[in-house]
């Protein structure tokens, strides 16, 4: 069936948002609920730790489109690997809804692959009523400039074996080159960070790792805080969970896939005084550590809101995102994700102090 015949047969579109973690996946969603234009958006938000922040991020926007029972937040792992549990319920549950919504969007974590995600569209509870429309995958152009995401040559060279062979993915790449893999469209984000000649070489190498996936033509769209717009995101008819066997992966020859290469923990805080202080604390950490992530929530005493705190790699942005709210407690939590190995001792006591 072709993606007009699933429209016609009344299919939800579902697109999946995928991409790196920080790259600008929940800044890209925030960005198309304001373009919304009354049209019944649902989420889906997974998140690689226990805490959700990405969906309490969503909701402080205070967009009208985007009530309570339009997100869903799966924390705790990864999609694709809690499908019967949590994903096929979810999309169950919104198709149940008296107005069910007219497009669903999924955000997946930035450590899930997209393919086995899209693999359960095959589920008998869904296949029927939902298509995919497309997978989105969102690139931090500026970490990819810096070199996050390609192999780096000295690494190689003293990765090689006695044969003379080297296994030259390293987790991250294999990561980011699967999301890649799978996309029909590819926002090359953080516009605003790079030089133009670092966004021609971030591209060349984006071109790169599609070219593993012969007969496929992923589109590439600059952005800058993930604004693109909705006419370009959503509708692309791709029918993605007819089309698999074109979207290769690193994982195809496993059966599922496990996250010992990754690792989060929650440092949990005392209340903040120095915002200023605390983010180069957490600059500091990052780097000496090799965090890939951080995010969370601070209590600044004596302010009525309370602070967003967002790190990727070294680079650490926080501002006042809401009101405290009456009896909420005002806890001071950070998520923290790194490879494995991460040691979360050193980086508690570091960040605590
Ligand atoms: N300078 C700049 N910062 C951006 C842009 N897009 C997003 N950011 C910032 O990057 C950080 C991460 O953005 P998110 O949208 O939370 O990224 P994400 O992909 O949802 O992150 P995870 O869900 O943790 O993987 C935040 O501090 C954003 O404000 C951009 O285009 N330019």
């Amino acid at each position: 069936m072709s993606a007009l015949e699933k429209a016609a047969a009344g299919k939800v579109p579902a697109t999946v948002i995928t991409g790196f973690l920080g790259a600008g996946k929940t800044t890209l969603i925030r960005g198309l609920l304001e373009k919304a234009d009354g049209r019944r958006l649902a989420l889906i938000i997974n998140e690689f730790g226990d805490v959700g922040i990405d969906g309490d991020i969503l909701r402080a926007c205070g967009n009208p489109t985007c009530t309570e029972d339009d997100v869903i937040e799966l924390a705790n792992g990864c999609l694709c690997c809690t499908v019967a549990d949590d994903f096929v319920p979810a999309i169950e549950k919104l198709l149940a809804r008296p107005e069910p919504p007219e497009h669903i969007i999924i955000e997946t974590s930035g450590l899930a692959l997209p393919k086995p995600l899209v693999q359960a569209f095959h589920w008998p509870a869904i296949k029927t009523r939902v298509t995919v429309d497309g997978v989105i995958a969102v690139v931090d152009a500026a970490a990819a400039a810096e070199g996050r995401f390609a192999p780096d040559p000295a690494a190689l060279e003293a990765q090689r074996d006695a044969a003379g062979t080297v296994d030259h993915e390293t987790p991250i790449e294999e990561v980011f080159e699967d999301q890649l893999l799978c996309a029909d469209l590819i926002v090359v984000n953080k516009t605003d960070l790079v030089a133009s000649g670092d966004l021609a070489r971030v591209e060349d190498l984006i071109r790169g790792a599609l070219s593993h996936a012969v007969g496929r033509d992923a589109k590439l769209v600059r952005a800058s805080q993930g604004a693109v717009d909705p006419l370009v995101l959503l509708g692309v008819g791709a029918a993605v969970e007819d089309d698999l066997a074109n979207r290769p992966s690193h994982h195809d020859d496993e059966d599922g896939h496990d996250h010992d290469d990754f690792t989060s923990f929650v440092v949990e805080l005392p209340p903040q005084p120095d915002p200023a202080r605390l983010a180069m604390t957490l600059e500091q950490v990052a780097g000496l550590h090799g965090v890939l992530r951080l995010k969370g929530f601070i209590d600044v005493p004596g302010k009525p809101m309370r602070l967003l705190v967002q790190g990727v790699g070294t680079r650490i942005q926080t501002h006042y995102d809401r009101l405290w709210k009456p009896g909420e407690e005002r806890r001071s939590r950070l998520v923290v994700i790194g490879e494995t190995g991460l040691d979360r001792d050193a980086v508690t006591r570091a960040v605590v102090g």
